[in-house]
């Protein structure tokens, strides 16, 4: 099994019982093969609605973007009739855009059918990278809020993000991780337990969403 079959095949099973199904993905490198694999599964699309894990607060047409990611790698041959929600929207900061972010993310069916996350190698996921002061306020469960703007010291560009909270209001969780400094971050967040140092951490030692994790997808 593939991180593209299993994300299909859960799609599939949620559109079998409900009239929509919902995905959120994640940017960076790693997933655009993920996407072209998925972007072919035989699924009603039209009925899936694709949102982001995070988004960097850049033009859409811009090769940084995650929304340019996703419709030059996902929304291709028979995911072109999904509807994506994208985060970015035209306030001057990310900060400014929360708002709007917000409403964006109240128009993906919840909980999300799949939410697919990748990992940095400082174990950040989405945006709530270890070092960004908002990362606290968007790892604690009990806040409302579904999205953060988070200005990453280690990373470019002002950042959209779901909040924990957001990103575990899921039926599954898929994290997508390849290369060996990849796999030891992973083991060192899950001994960690620190959440603050390694964000995937709060993913990782959650057992309230089933996840699969793929170091080769
Ligand atoms: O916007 C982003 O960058 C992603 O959402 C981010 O969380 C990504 O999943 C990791 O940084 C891994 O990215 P790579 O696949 O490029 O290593």
């Amino acid at each position: 099994m593939t991180a593209a079959s299993v994300v299909a095949g859960i799609l599939a099973q949620a559109l079998d019982t409900r009239p929509l199904a919902s995905l959120i993905v994640s940017g960076g490198r790693s997933p655009a093969r993920f996407m072209e694999s998925l972007s072919t599964a035989a699924l009603d699309w039209s009925r899936v609605v694709i949102g982001l894990a995070d988004e960097r607060w850049v033009d859409p047409a811009c090769a940084a973007s995650n929304e340019h990611l996703v419709r030059t790698h996902l929304l291709r041959n028979a995911a072109a009739r999904a509807r994506f929600v994208p985060l970015k929207n035209a306030s001057r900061s990310a900060a400014a855009g929360v708002g709007f972010a917000e409403r964006a993310i109240a128009e993906i069916p919840r909980p999300f059918d799949a939410v697919v996350l990748g990992v940095g190698e400082d174990g950040h996921t989405a945006s709530l990278f270890p070092c960004a002061l908002e990362t606290a306020r968007a790892l604690d469960p009990k806040r409302p809020a579904n999205v953060a703007a988070i200005n990453p010291e280690t990373a470019p560009h002002e950042r959209m993000t779901l909040t924990l909270g957001a990103l575990l209001d899921s039926r599954q969780l898929i994290i997508i991780a390849s290369g060996e400094k990849k796999r030891e971050v992973l083991e060192r967040a899950a001994a960690s337990g620190d959440p603050l140092c390694f964000p995937i951490a709060a993913v990782l030692l959650q057992d309230a969403v089933p996840t699969h994790l793929f170091c080769d997808f």
